[in-house]
């Protein structure tokens, strides 16, 4: 029969018929066995338990309960050895967080009425398994993080790192200070669950926006350590990552790293391994001449993890990428994932599967964490995902593991977040051009359609199928609106379920246009038309209503495919209703283009927030190295006055190296003179004679690193 256990376990025997379930288990162990293992099946077989019934012997190697499976029980670490038939039943760990990973495994065995007679040895492929909360946005909620790591302990996943950028107690300016007596009660909370759930909380520290390499700062960082050790804390790291300067210097971080880990982490008896993130922390920005990495590999004592994001800073991880680093750092990396976060592309909620890594990097890696969406519950599908990949990554299957994690997400309405899952799962262009599958069943159906439709023919199946799948949108939406089964979950996407209802909606009445406008229905097409126009104008006043961020503002949903076929097959019956009737009847508007054009690297895909009278460079997140002769042009569609521009590059040194132009003609150029403010940021306009380019660029002979946090220019 088909055993389903999440993660999916190494080896399953079925060794014999199910059995029926008996009504008392006698627990034998209960006093050498893990407590976190005793406690959560005390709690799971309740009144089942007594001191007759079928015997279930609980343990790790070495406890008398289990000392007849002894060679059964797999050596590596976490592993346990399950087995169940009528004579009884025996939950065994190489170590105690395996014993208790038996117990997670027979939970999901049991059924009320039968047991199934099976056999399992099972132990992860990687090392330290979970989610790093490292991205930038509002940190998870208390609450949130509590559920998040009951889904770990659900999950095996024995790692959380907590490490929100926008915490200002983790990073600048508090980083040397306590945390205030509440937050530092909820720390503690957090690291009594996580115990609970045996997963390791990570404490991690971001001093380099500032840290002084001095005893004193020194002494700080080592200072607020044992602050958080007296929380409770017992797992440690220090992230370099997203810092320019003297924070940067790979000596300075090693000698520091190296005093932690020699006068805290090593001192104390039940520290784990130092974890740090690198300031190179991904190939793309990895400078064999800078000797970063080398020095990392040669001075940082070995016990230190390294941790990695990959070729680039959001990319899939490569068994290549990783032994490419592996020979750098000299240890195996700790891959740091950056998915499913979306703090680069925050108007987009990303759910669909987890693919692309390998399955032979294992070997190569100690450690696997997840970097989040600012959603906790939405992003719960992804690391689900991850789970199942990490704890055994030749049987992971994308598909099967995407269908489960939404059934043990969303039981009631898994049919409904199936398809709300499906189309909102691509980023859209976003400046690490990483993308993600979206609408992948409907899209050749989609694409046939509207070829076939331009040319004049198309497959009326096609029609009746792309009907019932904006049918299914629509539905999706109310289902999931109205659902209570996990309202945190809803919550979290209301703004996103608003706009797929919209979205469904907009598909079925552009199909109605269609039909009306073969049948010559001017009545029919122009109330639909007018419908359309409506719910396009409804979804403007939904992006400009919710999740309101500096960043990517707005809700974006089936951006990839069943966005574009709307306007598609809305511009296509429009164009052909003009024509039939001599009418000139508007398209719907879509922004001015307007086209960036630069030689820094790291801005060449960056896309713009284009509004009526503003175009708005998409803040970056990461540091800009931005080389002499580096230059950014906008063009615009028209020639325009400038009543303003800014820019804030956050850097309190000299800014005189930065000059900004205008032109007409892109060939002849005048200054604009930059006024620099109170905060540091840089202000300009052009009132003279209107102009279509705007160029920035690095006019000084060194090359700046600055953080490109807000660029604008308005235009009249
Ligand atoms: C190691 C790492 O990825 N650090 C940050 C991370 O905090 C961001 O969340 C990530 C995704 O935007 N970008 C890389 C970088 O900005
Ligand atoms: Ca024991």
């Amino acid at each position: 029969q088909d055993i389903q256990v999440q993660p999916t376990p190494r080896q399953i025997t079925v060794k014999g018929e199910n059995m029926a379930t008996p009504v008392t288990f006698r627990l034998e162990g209960e006093r050498e066995a893990n407590p976190r293992a005793v406690k959560l099946l005390k709690t799971f077989l309740g009144d089942r338990l007594s001191s007759k019934g079928l015997p279930l012997y609980l343990g790790e190697k070495g406890d008398r309960a289990v000392q007849s499976r002894k060679r059964q029980i797999p050596e590596q670490p976490e592993g346990y050895y399950l087995e169940i038939n009528p004579k009884g039943i025996t939950l065994a760990g190489n170590d105690e967080r395996g014993t208790y990973y038996a117990v997670r495994t027979f939970m999901q065995l049991f059924r009320d009425n039968h047991l199934p007679q099976v056999e399992i040895r099972d132990y992860p492929d990687v090392r330290f398994r979970g989610v790093v909360e490292g991205f930038y946005g509002t940190p998870w909620s208390h609450e949130a993080r509590l559920r998040q790591l009951r889904f770990y302990g659900e999950n095996k996943l024995n790692t959380y790192i907590y490490g929100p950028k926008d915490d200002p107690y983790h990073s600048s300016p508090n980083w040397r200070k306590p945390y205030p007596a509440k937050d530092a009660a909820r720390i503690a909370e957090l690291v009594k669950v996580a115990n609970e759930n045996e997963v390791d909380f990570v404490w991690a520290i971001h001093p380099g926006l500032d840290i002084r390499w001095e005893t004193s700062d020194r002494d700080s960082l080592m200072a607020k350590f044992e602050h958080m050790y007296d929380l409770g804390v017992r797992s440690f790291a220090v992230f370099f990552d997203d810092i320019s300067g003297e924070g940067a210097k790979a000596d300075r971080q090693v000698e520091l790293l190296n005093y932690v880990d020699d006068h805290f982490v090593r001192v104390k008896p039940d520290v784990t391994p130092l974890i740090v993130c690198p300031t190179e922390y991904n190939k793309d920005w990895a400078r064999p001449e800078s000797g970063y990495l080398a020095t990392i590999g040669t001075k940082l004592n070995p016990s230190v993890e390294v941790m990695w994001t990959g070729d680039r800073v959001i990319s899939e991880i490569t068994r290549e990428g990783v032994e490419w680093i592996r020979e750098q750092i000299k240890r195996p990396s700790y891959i740091w994932w950056n998915f499913p976060v979306s703090d680069y592309v925050r108007d987009h909620v990303l759910l669909g599967e987890v693919y692309g890594n390998g399955k032979d990097i294992a070997g190569s890696i100690s450690g696997f964490v997840a970097n989040p969406m600012e959603w906790a519950e939405a992003s719960k599908l992804a690391i689900y995902c991850v789970a199942d990949y990490t704890w055994n990554m030749q049987s992971y299957d994308r598909s099967r593991s995407w269908h489960r994690a939404i059934r043990a997400i969303m039981p009631e309405n898994a049919e409904a977040f199936t398809v709300f899952a499906r189309h909102n799962s691509d980023l859209g262009e976003n400046v690490h051009r990483f993308r993600r599958e979206e609408s992948v069943e409907i899209l050749p159906v989609a694409e046939r359609f509207m070829k076939g439709y331009q040319e004049g023919r198309y497959d009326e199946r096609d029609f009746l199928a792309l009907q019932e799948e904006f049918e299914r949108v629509a539905e999706a939406a109310d289902l999931l609106l109205v659902d209570n089964e996990n309202e945190a979950l809803i919550e979290e996407i209301t703004p996103w379920l608003h706009q797929f209802k919209i979205l469904g909606d907009a598909g079925r009445e552009a199909l109605v246009m269609l039909k009306a406008e073969e049948r010559g229905d001017r009545e029919l097409f122009l109330r639909k038309y007018n419908h359309v126009k409506a719910l396009r104008k409804r979804s403007y006043e939904l992006e400009r209503q919710f999740n309101q961020n500096p960043y990517q503002p707005g809700v974006k949903t089936g951006t990839t495919v069943l966005q574009p076929l709307v306007l598609g097959i809305f511009t296509e019956a429009t164009e052909r209703f003009n024509r039939k009737n001599g009418m000139d009847l508007p398209l719907l508007a879509d922004y001015l283009p307007c086209k960036l054009t630069t030689n820094v690297p790291q801005l060449e895909h960056l896309p713009l927030q284009v509004y009526p009278n503003r175009v708005h460079l998409t803040p970056l997140l990461e540091v800009v190295k931005w080389p002499a002769g580096g230059y950014l042009q906008l063009e615009l569609d028209d020639l325009y006055r400038i009543p303003g521009t800014r820019m804030n590059f956050d850097v309190k040194g000299d800014l005189s190296w930065g000059v900004m132009e205008v032109s007409v003609d892109g060939e002849n150029w005048q200054v604009v003179t930059l006024t620099r403010d109170a905060r540091g940021r840089l202000n300009g306009k052009w009132e003279d004679t209107p102009v279509k380019f705007v160029r920035f660029t690095n006019s000084g002979k060194d090359e700046q690193q600055v953080y490109l946090r807000e660029f604008y220019v308005v235009f009249s």
